[in-house]
């Protein structure tokens, strides 16, 4: 569970998030919302790159902004971003091991989690394949092999099939809605492909340009009317 309560976050003149309170509950969850609605940023809170103004943020009951960024990862916080972190010329397998270093997993375990990971996700190719060689699609098995491997608690997921086509977003969306059951690791997911968000997220929130319009039941969400019309004007959103 994620308690937010009270978040402002100021960027000089701009308040990409003002005053949220909202409890995500655990489990699948998304957050949606137009382009600059702020949700990236939230993630930035989350993650420590951005210092909020004010707030507060529980998670599973810890004070999640009084750790520093690494130690946050090695709680178990982790997160994809929108464009793609491995790196290109590292083997498939090294890009997940340097994760699984950097949040604390320990060395004689390393191996097994790695592979584990990629057991995970379903990436079929070899570990010892360079990610520059990879397809778009094996790129963000990688992406999401990196955002689990080892401990994760909070799985927190950045348009993570941006740019797929329909097959394969499916197939990205069937690893997320393993997460939270096969891992015990609770997934916030931030995406504008409705069918995805709908596919794997039980809850979802919604910011319109710093504010919080409707939380709840992702299809009971995806059908209020200030929210399709903050998203879509006048157009259903799914
Ligand atoms: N480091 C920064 N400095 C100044 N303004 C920023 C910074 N980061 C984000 N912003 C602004 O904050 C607002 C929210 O941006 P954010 O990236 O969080 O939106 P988003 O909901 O993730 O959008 P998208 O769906 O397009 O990814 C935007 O107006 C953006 O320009």
């Amino acid at each position: 569970m994620i308690e937010i309560r009270e978040l402002t976050v100021r960027f000089g003149g701009v308040t990409p998030i003002q005053a949220m309170d909202l409890t995500l509950p655990g489990g699948a969850c998304g957050l949606i919302g137009p382009n600059g609605a702020g949700k990236t940023t939230f993630f930035n809170v989350l993650s420590g790159f951005v210092t909020p103004a004010t707030g507060r943020v529980l998670a599973f009951g810890d004070d999640l902004l009084a750790l520093p960024g690494h130690r946050r990862a090695r709680w178990g916080l982790r997160r994809t971003f929108q464009t793609e972190q491995a790196i290109e010329q590292l083997s498939v397998y090294d890009n997940v091991a340097m994760v699984h270093e950097h949040t604390g997993g320990h060395r004689r375990d390393r191996h097994r989690d790695v592979l584990t990971a990629l057991d995970f996700v379903g990436l079929s190719v070899s570990p010892t394949a360079p990610v520059g060689a990879l397809g778009a699609g094996e790129r963000r098995l990688v992406e999401l092999a990196r955002a689990v491997v080892g401990r994760p608690r909070v799985v927190l997921l950045d348009e993570p099939a941006a740019g797929l086509p329909d097959e394969e977003t499916g197939r990205i969306g069937a690893v997320i809605r393993r997460i939270p059951a096969e891992l015990d690791a609770m997934t916030v997911l931030v995406d504008h492909d409705m069918s995805l968000v709908s596919a794997c997220c039980d809850v979802t929130a919604v910011l319109d340009f710093g504010r919080l319009i409707a939380a709840g039941p992702t299809q009971e969400v995806l059908r209020d009317e200030h929210v399709v019309r903050a998203y879509l004007g006048t157009e259903e959103v799914a």
